[in-house]
C-alpha cells in the first residue's frame, strides 16, 4: 500500500465514523518502518493542487506553484541532461522513483525509448556491478541463506500487497557473471518495466534478492560488499531454500506471480516449480518468446521457406536453449516434424560445437540439441562451423562481446541475401556485434536484433532502425496475463501465446518498413495484445481462476485489461476525486467529517 493509499484509507475510514480522531491517532502509531516505506508515492507531487496538499497534510512542504505534468517532466529531463554519465542518470532516476513514484512513471511512459536504457540494460549492468559502492536506500527484500526457517516472517516485513515478484540470486547478471547481492538491480529494473510497460501497480511489485553466497572472490573481499561473504551454497542447499521460499511467498500472498531471473543454472528450479506455482523463468521462457516473435517476422522478410532455414547459436546456456526450444515449436507449427525442427540448430559453447562424441559430460539442457551427425569432426571455430553449416540465422547468447567479427558477418552476407543476425548478449559491451558493424559488413542487408539498444543509423541514403530483441517486450504481458487470469501456473502455451501476441502487434507502418519488433514507444499497446494472448492461452488450458472474464470477446477483454492498468497520469485525478467527494460530504453537513480536513478548510479559507 502506498502512503497515499494508506493515508487515504485512514482519512476515508474517518468519514462516517463517530471518532475520526481515533483513526488519525492510529496513523501516527504505525510502526516506523511502515511509515518510512509508505512516504514515497505522490504525496509531495508538485502537480497536487492546494486542496489535495491540505488533504495529504503536505501543504507548505513543497514550493507554492502548482505544476503541470509537462513542467515537472521538463525539469526531470533538464536534470538528466546535467548529468554527465549514465550511472549518474540512473542514480537520479532511482531517487525520483523513491520520492515521487507517479512522476517517475510518467517520465518513463512519456520517454520510454530514452529512459529505458538508463534504468535497464545497459546501465543497470553497471549499477549491479557497483551496487555496494553506490547503495543509498532500500528498494526490495534481501533474504540470506542464514534466514532459512524464518522466510515467511521476513516476508511479513514487506508492508504492501504483492501481485508479482522478480527474484534473482545474482549468480549470472546479464553477461557480467556472478554479482552477488548487486544482482538486486535486475529485479528493481525489471519490475519498473512491469509497471511502465504493462501497468502493474508499483506497490504490487516486490524486488527480491537471494543472498545465497557468491563465487565472485573479488566481491567477497570487497570491504564495501553488502552480501554474505561466503561461497555460493550447494545446489541441494539452494533447492531447500527455494522450497521454503516458494511456499512462504504463496502463503503470504496467495495468487502471487513469481518470476525467476538471472540464475546461473535456472533449469532445476524451473522444472521443480513450473507446474505447482504461478512462476516462470524470464531468461529461458521470456527470451524464447521474444526471439521467436522476431524470428517469425524475420523468416517472412528473408523470403526463404521455414524448411530451408538453419541456425547457429553461439552460446548454449539457459537463454540459448530456451530460445531454440521455442523456435522448434514455431517450426513444428509450420509443418516440420519435431526431429526435423531440432536438427535445424547447431550449438557452440566455450568448447566448440556441441556434439554427442566430443568427450566429457554434456550438461543436461544441451543434450536435446547435441549433434550426432558430425562424423567425428570436432569444430571449435565459429568461422569453420559457418562454412560447414551455411546457416541463414546466427544467434549470439554467449556473453562474448564482439564475437561476430567482420569476417563472420561478411561470410553470412555472402551466404544469404538477408542474413538473420541476432547478437543478443547484454549489456551492450557483451553484444556479439554492434548494429553499425552488422550493417557495414552485410552492406545493410541483415535482419538484425540485439538484446541491448543501438541507435538508428544512415546507410546508403536510408535510415535503418535496429530491432531490440529484448524480453521486455513480453515479460510485462506474461506477468499481467497471469495476474488477471489468476492463473494457477504459467504454461508453455501461455509463453508461446505471448510470442504470437507480440508478433501480431506490429502495425502496418512497422511491417512495411521491415521491422522485426514494434516501436518500443507503443509498448503499453503491445503489452495489451501480449496480455490478451496469455489470458486466452490460460483459459484454453484451464489454468485460469478468473472465470468471470472467460465470456469476454477480444475487444471486451482488451478493454478489461486497459482498465486495470496503472496509469501514472491519472493518479492525481483519482486523489482529486476523493478530495471532492470528501468536501461534498463536509459541505453536506455530515456529522463525522475528518477533523483535520475541517480545520484545514477553516484556517486556509477554502
Ligand atoms: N536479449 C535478451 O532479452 C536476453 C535474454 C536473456 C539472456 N540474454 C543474454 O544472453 C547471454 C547468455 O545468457 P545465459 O543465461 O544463456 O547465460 P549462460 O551462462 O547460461 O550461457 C552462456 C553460454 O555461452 C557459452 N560461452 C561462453 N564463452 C563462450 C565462447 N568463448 N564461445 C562460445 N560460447 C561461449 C557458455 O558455454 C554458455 O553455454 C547473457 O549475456 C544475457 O545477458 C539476453
Ligand atoms: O535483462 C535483460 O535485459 C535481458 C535478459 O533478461 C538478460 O539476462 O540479459
Ligand atoms: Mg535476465
Amino acid at each position: 500500500m502506498s502512503s497515499t493509499t494508506l493515508a487515504r484509507e485512514i482519512h476515508i475510514s474517518a468519514v462516517g465514523m463517530a471518532q475520526p480522531q481515533a483513526n488519525i491517532k492510529q496513523h501516527h502509531q504505525l510502526p516506523i518502518s511502515t511509515r518510512h516505506l509508505t512516504t514515497t508515492s505522490g504525496d509531495y507531487d508538485t502537480s497536487n493542487p492546494p486542496e489535495v496538499r491540505k488533504y495529504l497534510r503536505t501543504y507548505g512542504m513543497v514550493p507554492p506553484a502548482v505544476e503541470s505534468h509537462e513542467q515537472q517532466m521538463q525539469r526531470c529531463l533538464n536534470i538528466l541532461a546535467l548529468k554527465s554519465s549514465n550511472i549518474e542518470k540512473w542514480q537520479y532516476l532511482t531517487q525520483l522513483r523513491a520520492t515521487n513514484v507517479h512522476l517517475f512513471y510518467r517520465l518513463l511512459a512519456q520517454n520510454v525509448k530514452q529512459i529505458t536504457p538508463l534504468i535497464y540494460t545497459p546501465t543497470v549492468g553497471e549499477a549491479c556491478q557497483r551496487w555496494s559502492e553506490l547503495y543509498t536506500q532500500p528498494e526490495g527484500l534481501y533474504l540470506s541463506y542464514s534466514d532459512r526457517g524464518h522466510l515467511y516472517s521476513i516476508l511479513q516485513n514487506w508492508p504492501h500487497n504483492v501481485d508479482i515478484t522478480v527474484l534473482t540470486d545474482g549468480s549470472r547478471i546479464l553477461g557480467l557473471g556472478d554479482l552477488g547481492v548487486g544482482g538486486m538491480g535486475i529485479p528493481v529494473g525489471k519490475l519498473a518495466l512491469y509497471t511502465a510497460c504493462a501497468g502493474i501497480r508499483p506497490e504490487g511489485t516486490l524486488p527480491l534478492c537471494l543472498d545465497l553466497g557468491t563465487n565472485n572472490k573479488a566481491l567477497r573481499e570487497d570491504p564495501l560488499y553488502m552480501g554474505s561473504r561466503r561461497e555460493k551454497v550447494s545446489p541441494q542447499e539452494e533447492k531447500e531454500f527455494l522450497d521454503e521460499l516458494m511456499a512462504a511467498l504463496t502463503e503470504r500472498w496467495p495468487g502471487i506471480v513469481i518470476q525467476f531471473e538471472d540464475f546461473k543454472n535456472p533449469f532445476p528450479a524451473l522444472e521443480r516449480y513450473k507446474d505447482t506455482y504461478t512462476m516462470f523463468n524470464d531468461d529461458v521462457q521470456g527470451t524464447g518468446s521474444v526471439i521467436t516473435a522476431g524470428i517469425i517476422s524475420a523468416v517472412k522478410l528473408a523470403g526463404i521457406p521455414v524448411r530451408d532455414h538453419k541456425a547457429i547459436f553461439l552460446g548454449a546456456g539457459s537463454a540459448g536453449v530456451g530460445v531454440a526450444k521455442q523456435i522448434v515449436e514455431f517450426f513444428i507449427k509450420e509443418g516440420l516434424t519435431e526431429d526435423e525442427a531440432r536438427r535445424k540448430f547447431w550449438f557452440v559453447d566455450s568448447q566448440g560445437l556441441v556434439t554427442n562424441d566430443r568427450g566429457g559430460r554434456l550438461a543436461e539442457h544441451k543434450v536435446y540439441f547435441s549433434r550426432d551427425d558430425n562424423e567425428g569432426r570436432q569444430i571449435t571455430s565459429l568461422e569453420e562451423l559457418i562454412d560447414y553449416v551455411k546457416p541463414t540465422i546466427l544467434m549470439g547468447l554467449s556473453t562474448i562481446g564482439g564475437a561476430f567479427n567482420a569476417e563472420i558477418l561478411q561470410r553470412m552476407a555472402q551466404l544469404n541475401d538477408r542474413p538473420i543476425i541476432f547478437p543478443l548478449s547484454n549489456p551492450s559491451s557483451k553484444s556479439e556485434c554492434t548494429f553499425e558493424e552488422a550493417v557495414k559488413h552485410t552492406d545493410g542487408r541483415c535482419l538484425f536484433a540485439s538484446g541491448s539498444p543501438f541507435p538508428t543509423l544512415e546507410h546508403a541514403g536510408k535510415s535503418l532502425t535496429p530491432g531490440q530483441g529484448n524480453n521486455m517486450y513480453v515479460f510485462p504481458g506474461i506477468g499481467l496475463g497471469a495476474i488477471l487470469s489468476k492463473a494457477v501456473s504459467v504454461t508453455q502455451d501461455m509463453i508461446y501465446a505471448s510470442a504470437v501476441g507480440l508478433a501480431t502487434s506490429l502495425n502496418e507502418s512497422e511491417t512495411q518498413q521491415g521491422w522485426l519488433y514494434p516501436d518500443i514507444r507503443r509498448i503499453r499497446e503491445v503489452s495489451v495484445s501480449v496480455t490478451r494472448h496469455v489470458i486466452r492461452a490460460a483459459q484454453d488450458g484451464g489454468v485460469d481462476r478468473e472465470l468471470a472474464i472467460r465470456h469476454l470477446d477480444d475487444a471486451q477483454l482488451d478493454q478489461y485489461i486497459k482498465e486495470r492498468m496503472y496509469d501514472p497520469f491519472r493518479e492525481g485525478e483519482k486523489i482529486q476525486d476523493e478530495v471532492n467527494q470528501l468536501f461534498a460530504t463536509v459541505s453536506g453537513g455530515a456529522t463525522a467529517a475528518p477533523i483535520e480536513l475541517v480545520s484545514a478548510r477553516a484556517s486556509c479559507h477554502l
